[in-house]
């Protein structure tokens, strides 16, 4: 039997860091993010309905989508985020269990999802078991403004598009408390899998 966990948490809240230390334990990790950037190239059925929602604006000179131009414009409107939400998460969707599957054919032990928006997609039914990984708002908007070069508004528009952290801890099976070192997180996690994983 393969344990499917579900790592969750907010944006810039830690996952990414959380999903290198299970990657480096030899545990697969998919990524929700990296797919929802495929599901997007060129000529991908996405891509099309993306262009024909929000116009030629929004795409870069080769044709790409322009990520950051995107951004700002779901981020400030909920309207517009539900309509992308819309066109991309079926696809996100498909492909992450097309993946999970996969591992299951290899009768892996564990498999992990990495994915923001598992609570508010209500994505939970995928998984066996849900990992948030959280900071408290200071530390979440500190860090999302240092790593993205966001100002302060633009960050903040950002967290506040997702479920505060404070009720996804309310939901999830285990918590990993990103406030402190990297050490700290990595002794959380061995200890929290140490336990599911047998
Ligand atoms: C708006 C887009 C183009 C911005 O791209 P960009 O490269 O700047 O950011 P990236 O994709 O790396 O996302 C960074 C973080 O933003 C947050 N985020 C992204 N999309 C959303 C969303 N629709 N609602 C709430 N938070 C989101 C997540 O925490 C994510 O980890 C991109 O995020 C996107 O296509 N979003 C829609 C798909 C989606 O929901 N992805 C989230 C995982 S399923
Ligand atoms: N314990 C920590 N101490 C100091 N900095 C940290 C710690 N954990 C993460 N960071 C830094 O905080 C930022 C956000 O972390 P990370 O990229 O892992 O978040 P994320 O949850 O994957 O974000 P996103 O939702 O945007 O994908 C990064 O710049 C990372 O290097």
């Amino acid at each position: 039997m393969t344990i499917v966990l579900g790592l969750t948490g907010g944006i810039a809240s830690g996952k990414s860091t959380v999903s290198k230390m299970i990657r480096e334990l030899g545990i697969r990790v998919i990524d929700a993010d990296v797919i929802a950037r495929e599901v997007v190239e060129i000529g991908k059925p996405a891509y099309q309905q993306i262009v024909e929602t929000f116009g030629l604006d929004i795409l870069l000179d080769n044709g790409e989508i322009n990520r950051g131009k995107l951004g700002e414009i779901i981020f400030s409107s909920e309207q517009k985020r539900l309509q992308l939400n819309e066109i991309v998460h079926p696809a996100i969707r498909l492909e992450m269990l097309k993946q999970i599957e996969d591992e299951k054919r290899k009768h892996s032990n564990a498999v992990v999802l990495d994915i923001p928006l598992l609570f508010e997609s209500k994505l939970t039914y995928l998984v066996d078991k849900t990992i948030l990984v959280y900071v408290d708002e200071e530390t979440q908007l500190k860090r999302l403004m240092q790593r993205n070069g966001f100002s302060e508004e633009e960050a903040v528009l950002r967290i506040q598009s997702q479920m505060p952290l404070t009720e996804k801890r309310l939901l999830a099976d285990e918590l990993i408390n990103n406030n402190g070192t990297i050490e700290e997180t990595k002794k959380q996690l061995h200890d929290i899998l140490s336990y599911i994983i047998h």
